[in-house]
């Protein structure tokens, strides 16, 4: 790591014609980087930011609002390129509502403020060098946009891609443009001087910008905003939003102890441990909205004063080189937050803005309730709900992520989702026209969804098992619900070796031949066939001419009278068209070797591609991969493969009597024993898991634990706690938290809960509350758990099948509920399986459980078998 990957791309970014400051500035980045800056934000160097100033609590008059308004420019961040929704162009570019693009709405928004005010308010976008054309295009049919004096917009700087190991610039021959990036939003600072778009805005007497993103389009220019900056003579304001559940991940300002300025911290800036501190929402209750006021005065004093280094912190991003191949080499690229710069002037402030300047498209679930009629566009082309109540929660499968695939699954429209309050859409079903959501829509499984449908909520069970009062689910019932919420996990690639039980995401196809090469398959020499036409008769002698084991590459070839000597595995040389076997002659090592017997061309001969020619698919999607499929992708040169990922499982237990097993006993406690059941029990079903401290009874401690494990699990299983008992913790501590507990008609493992936490990010991660009597813990496991999992891994969520066995011994049963007993299970000697049900049937009999090998049922309508009944069973392991 020298000054060589400096000197080097400060040489290319020179002959790209970067100015000075772009690459004064890339060396102050450079010279962070090689310091190992981090760029994290400590917890304890920072202070909460407190009350701000609320924009409702603002009063502007009229005069002083247009006078502000007059002196301000709304720039737009615009060099997005929405890969995240599978676009390639400027995401700006992207049809968002009633036909307009992001890019009309925001030159209609402005429009319509000059109009409205009388003002000159000029519109500048900063483009990256990849979407200014097809940006600037949109813009064009807007005549009376561009002000005179001013371009519409600049063209944010660029800077190499470092490679990780060595920080010199990435080369990437097959597209050099990949070999750039822009240094993230913070450029916009440098890019406004480099551009000369500052001092033009200057002269013309603009003394205020209003920056933020393009893809926002509930950032509109303000104007109280602007007359509040005004009115205050501050420096720059930071636009920022109550923090609510779901947005634990975004950045959010604080207040630096050391000098009291107000600082952002986004996620990248987190020091490691200070996570939870991070997610807590009492503690930072306001995110940064990206929404920023600037003084361009000051902007320009303080650039001038810094010689044009604002001195950012330094974000390090690492991504592959090419993002559209995950396989590309890994590069880091150095960038910068525009929110940032709020440490840099004195007197910075924040303000408390509505939720409705926020209202950004990341996905295409944002952009289904954007282009739907939950939100319509007003007069001056502001996004309004059409209704009061919370934005409709929408969670679209994998097929609808990227952009085309969503407007082909639409192509009417999208949904009427006035009356919604959550669409999930399982399966990729095209929606006809006019369809109609009302409360929560589960979509599952559906090929098609019919023009005028109007889609309702969550059908209640039709069916209750004999004997059991109405609000008892059955099983099949409670199944079907937990796996009705569950997605595939995301796709990932992954080594081989760690890929084992996984399913493969996308086919696999060879980029080599298999054999790469024609190769012998015996010890013995290559001939040429024809050489040998007469040994049928006599014995023939050919000349050696040489030898070839495996690995290496002959550089001779073998002619007529001629033989090599060669090694399974080893590559034909020129000429030989077959092998004769070593014990079909006399094996001289040397000069010349006698061959008793003919052979036809080919004999012997492995040729190349006739196992697997390149190209072909090797491992489809869909499959597991095993012993089998990890050679077939290691004999092609793939080191990893792309499979669903395997879900992380957390186990936290509950109850005041819990002790870690190993530790000794007070009066009344117990060991824990359900924590490492559950962990074995996971990772046995193909997830990765971990245990977590058992927890006490006390709401606050679950919730907390929790709030930890959020963020880490894909599964958190807690078990005790969710029946009737005073410090029934888990039940009461989750209702609040979306958790549904039901009571299903089964023994053991009556009360159960499911439901969906929603972690960073608006993460749904699946949390079941099983029982705590740990034979009842054992069985919900494997009724509802593994099935669960398996579904989250793509496999069949049932694999194991139901087996007849015949009872050894008569069993009752409660009725109204599937017993599912503990048996052991074996072959008779006429081949046919028999159970034995071990003694103790109560839900607390561990040693019994450890001692069966299966599971039995007795149906619901059932209260009594006798020795000698047919009984399905589940076999956990092999029979006894
Ligand atoms: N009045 C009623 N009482 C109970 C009912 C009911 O309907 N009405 N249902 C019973 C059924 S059925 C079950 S199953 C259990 C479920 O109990 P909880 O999930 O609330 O679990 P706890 O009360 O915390 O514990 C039950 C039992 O299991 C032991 N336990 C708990 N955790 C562990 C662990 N990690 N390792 C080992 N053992 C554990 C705990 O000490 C209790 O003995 O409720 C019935 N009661
Ligand atoms: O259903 Mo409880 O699970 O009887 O033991």
């Amino acid at each position: 790591m020298s000054d060589q990957g400096l000197q080097a791309s400060v040489a290319m970014m020179r002959e790209r014609g970067l100015g000075p400051e772009a690459i004064k500035v890339f060396e102050h980045y450079y010279a962070q980087l090689q310091d190992g800056a981090q760029g994290t934000i400590p917890e304890d160097s920072i202070e909460p930011l407190g009350e701000v100033q609320t924009l409702r609590e603002v009063k502007v008059s009229d005069e002083e609002a247009r006078e502000a308004l007059s002196r301000t420019a709304v720039i737009k961040l615009n060099g997005g390129l929405g890969t995240g929704m599978g676009m390639t162009g400027a995401k700006s570019a992207l049809e968002v509502k009633d036909g307009l693009t992001f890019l009309d709405i925001i030159a209609l928004q402005v429009l319509a403020l000059r109009q409205r005010w009388g003002v000159e308010l000029p519109l500048v976008l900063m483009n990256s060098f990849r979407t200014s054309e097809e940006s600037l295009k949109i813009l064009s049919k807007y005549a009376d946009l561009p002000v005179e004096g001013l371009p519409l917009d600049f063209i944010q700087n660029a800077e190499p891609k470092l490679r990780p190991d060595d920080l010199m610039p990435v080369e990437w021959p097959a597209d050099p443009e990949l070999e750039w990036c822009p240094p993230g939003h913070g450029d916009v600072y440098v890019s406004l001087v480099t551009s000369g778009v500052l001092d033009a805005l200057l002269e013309k007497g603009i003394r205020y910008a209003f920056l933020s993103n393009s893809d926002n389009l509930g950032a509109t220019c303000d104007p109280d905003v602007a007359a509040w900056m005004v009115e205050h003579g501050l420096p720059y304001v930071a636009e920022v939003c109550k923090r609510t559940k779901s947005d634990r991940k975004g950045g959010h300002l604080a207040v630096r102890r050391s000098d009291g300025r107000i600082v952002l911290r986004d996620t990248a800036q987190v020091a490691e441990g200070d996570e939870r501190h991070f997610r807590d929402i009492k503690r930072h209750s306001t995110f940064n909205a990206n929404n920023v006021w600037i003084d361009l005065q000051v902007l320009r004093e303080r650039m001038t004063a810094k010689e044009g280094v604002l001195g950012l912190p330094i974000i390090v991003n690492r991504k592959n080189v090419d993002p559209a191949d995950t396989t590309s080499p890994e590069v880091i690229q150095m960038e910068s937050a525009m929110g940032t710069a709020i440490e840099v002037f004195e007197g910075s402030e924040a303000i408390l803005v509505p939720r409705t300047r926020f209202r950004p498209v990341k996905t295409t679930n944002d952009l289904l309730v954007i282009r739907s009629d939950f939100f319509s566009l007003d007069e001056e082309y502001h996004v309004v709900a059409a209704v009061d109540g919370p934005e409709p929660f929408v969670d679209l499968d994998s097929a609808y992520r990227f952009v085309p695939g969503f407007e082909k699954r639409f192509p009417k429209g999208v949904p009427s989702m006035r009356d919604c309050t959550s669409l999930r859409v399982i399966g990729d079903p095209v929606f006809g026209r006019n369809v109609r959501c009302v409360g929560d829509v589960l979509i599952d499984g559906y090929r098609r969804v019919l023009d005028d449908a109007v889609l309702g909520e969550l059908p209640v069970p039709a069916t209750v098992p004999v004997g059991t009062p109405g609000d008892v689910r059955t099983v099949d019932e409670h199944l079907k619900a937990i796996l009705a919420t569950l997605e595939p996990s995301p796709t990932e690639w992954t080594r081989l070796t760690d890929a084992l039980g996984l399913v493969v995401a996308r086919d696999v196809r060879a980029k080599v031949d298999l054999p790469h090469f024609d190769n012998s398959s015996m010890d013995g020499y290559a001939v040429r066939a024809d050489s040998l036409a007469g040994a049928g008769d006599a014995p023939v002698r050919l000349r050696i001419v040489g030898e070839v084991a495996a690995g290496d590459d002959p550089s001779f070839s073998v002619g007529p009278g001629e033989a090599a000597r060669i090694m399974t595995g080893a590559p034909m040389p020129e000429g030989a068209d077959a092998v004769i076997a070593v014990e079909d002659t006399d094996g001289a090592a040397e000069g010349e070797v006698e061959c008793r017997v003919p052979v036809e061309p080919g004999r012997y001969v492995r040729p190349r591609g006739e196992d697997v020619a390149s190209g072909s698919v090797v491992v489809s999607a869909g499959e597991v991969v095993g012993a089998r499929t990890i050679a077939l992708l290691a004999a092609c040169g793939y080191a990893e493969v792309e499979v669903h990922r395997r879900p992380h499982v957390v186990v936290l237990s509950t109850g005041a009597e819990l002790v870690e097993p190993g530790k000794p006993l007070q009066p009344g406690q117990i060991h824990d024993s359900n924590s490492s059941m559950l962990w074995a029990a996971a990772v046995g079903a193909g997830a990765s898991a971990e245990i977590r401290a058992a927890v006490g009874d006390s709401d606050e401690e679950l919730i907390r634990a929790l709030d930890e494990v959020v963020g880490e699990a894909d599964v958190v299983i807690t078990s005790g706690g969710v029946s009737m008992g005073a410090y029934d913790v888990v039940k009461n501590a989750l209702r609040s938290e979306g958790i549904e507990f039901v009571k299903v008609a089964m023994q053991p493992g009556k009360p159960q809960g499911f439901g969906l936490l929603t972690g960073p990010n608006g993460r749904r991660v699946p949390l079941f509350a099983l029982p705590g009597n740990p034979v009842s813990s054992f069985v919900s496991f494997e009724v509802f758990v593994r099935p669960a999992l398996r579904r989250l891994m793509r496999l069949n969520p049932e694999k194991r099948r139901l087996r007849p066995a015949t009872l050894i011994s008569g069993v009752e049963s409660y009725g109204g509920r599937r017993q599912f007993g503990r048996a052991v299970v074996s072959r008779s000697a006429e081949g046919t399986l028999v159970a034995v049900p071990v003694a103790g049937q109560g839900s607390h009999f561990v040693a019994d459980l450890a001692k069966a090998n299966a599971l039995f049922v007795v149906p619901e309508d059932v209260t009594e078998l006798v020795a000698g009944e047919v009984v399905d069973v589940l076999v956990l392991d092999r029979e006894a």
